[in-house]
């Protein structure tokens, strides 16, 4: 029986794919997989018995990566699942940030016990007119899959797009609209747009990109959005440019101490994959591949090892293995095979920086002494025998 533990609620649609050969677990205790969204995993102990995570969603700050890899936990992401729900609240927080929406709904609650508001309201309303998106200049940062979907939208709504990402994937160039100009550097997008709205990871190379420098470039009254995580703005720059001018609005998902008390400021509780069709989405494609990498050893969409697959698992024996990308290890690894009369039939390797992926499929079952033997060997991390 496998034992799945899940760190957060995650939709029935993924849930109820597991069939009698799982179990949902307590607790991570001797649990071969974790399921999670947004709860963090950095000052968590895990077990020896822990073999795959599952991220059901795209950003993967809140997982000790690299820590994993050593361990030969393999961490899974689900690209894309849920960028369409993202990208609609995108478009919503462009219009959060031309018209005081926020403000005049507030009036009316603020004024519900007046018995003439329609009256009123039509004197009052002035205070929360805004502008149109049409015709504005937007900039996207990041040209992923929520980037993409954004841009093509705000054209769509008559915007003028300009996108910038230095490692634009060929699906995603495809994708994008003609219509999408795209620059060379994220200055080129801080010059020009009225609007700017991030969509890239939280690395340390992208951590506190939105600063002052960035901000100096900018437009006076610029608008930000960030849908992607509250560590790519400066917070202390992002509080002087709102009190200057220099931002007329900030719209972000990721709610902090200082983002909270900044006037100008429109937070919302990290709501953007919060739909039931992400949710579902994410559910099912983190599922899929947690099964698909416990039965059949096969890994798609990892964030720590290469993508690596031999099918449905038909032979006798399968052998996984996580290992270090160092010279030498498959051919030491085969030769044991030789060695031991293991007879190959299928196999296949992938690297991935630091690390690497080797699978095997043999003609028939191998003793436990063998597999000692594999994991004795110099540059081995985990085997697994399926
Ligand atoms: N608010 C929410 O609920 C959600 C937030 N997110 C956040 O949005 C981020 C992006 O999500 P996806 O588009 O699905 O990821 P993605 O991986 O498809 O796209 C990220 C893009 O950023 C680009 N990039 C990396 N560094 C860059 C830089 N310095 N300048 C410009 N581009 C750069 C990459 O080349 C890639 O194309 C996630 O990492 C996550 O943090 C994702 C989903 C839901
Ligand atoms: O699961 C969630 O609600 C968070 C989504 C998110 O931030 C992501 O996918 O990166």
């Amino acid at each position: 029986m496998k034992s799945v533990y899940c760190l957060n609620p995650i939709s029935n649609a993924g849930m109820s794919r597991f069939d009698d050969t799982y179990c949902i677990a307590d607790s991570i205790e001797n649990a071969d997989a974790v399921l999670l969204r947004s709860a963090s995993m950095h000052e968590m102990t895990l077990p020896d018995s822990l073999l795959a995570i599952g991220r059901a969603g795209a950003g993967v700050n809140n997982i000790p990566l690299d820590s994993c890899a050593k361990k030969g936990i393999v961490v899974f992401n689900t690209p894309g699942a849920n960028a369409n729900g993202v990208k609609e609240l995108v478009i919503a927080g462009l219009m959060l940030a031309s018209r005081d929406i926020a403000g005049g709904c507030h009036w009316v609650r603020e004024n519900k016990d007046d018995p003439n508001i329609a009256k009123t309201a039509e004197k009052a309303k002035k205070a929360f007119a805004g502008n149109e998106i049409k015709g504005k200049k937007l900039g996207v940062i990041g040209l992923g899959a929520i980037g993409v979907l954004v841009a093509n939208a705000a054209s769509e709504l008559g915007m003028e797009v300009f996108g910038c990402d230095p490692y634009l994937s060929i699906q995603n160039a495809v994708r994008l609209s003609h219509h999408i100009t795209i620059v060379k550097d994220n200055d080129e997008i801080y010059n020009q747009c009225d609007y700017i709205t991030i969509h890239v990871p939280a690395l340390d190379s992208t951590k506190g990109m939105l600063n002052k420098r960035a901000f100096d470039q900018m437009k006076d009254g610029v608008k930000i959005l960030n849908f992607a995580r509250d560590i790519l703005v400066n917070d202390a720059d992002m509080a002087d440019a709102l009190a200057s001018g220099k931002v007329s609005r900030y719209v972000t998902d990721f709610p902090n101490p200082a983002v909270v008390n900044m006037p100008g400021a429109l937070v919302l509780p990290h709501l953007g994959a919060s739909t039931e069709e992400s949710e579902e989405n994410c559910a099912v494609m983190a599922v899929n591949q947690i099964m698909d990498y416990l039965e059949n050893g096969n890994i798609e969409n990892s964030v720590n090892y290469p993508s690596c697959s031999l099918g449905y698992r038909k032979k006798a024996s399968r052998i996984c293995v996580c290992h270090y990308n160092r010279p030498n290890v498959i051919s030491q690894l085969t030769s044991l095979f030789g060695e031991a009369g293991v007879n190959i039939s299928d196999m296949v390797s992938k690297s991935r920086g630091e690390y690497a992926y080797a699978m095997f499929d043999v003609e028939a079952p191998v003793s436990d002494e063998f597999e000692k033997k594999l994991e004795a060997m110099e540059n081995i991390i985990r085997i697994r025998i399926l």
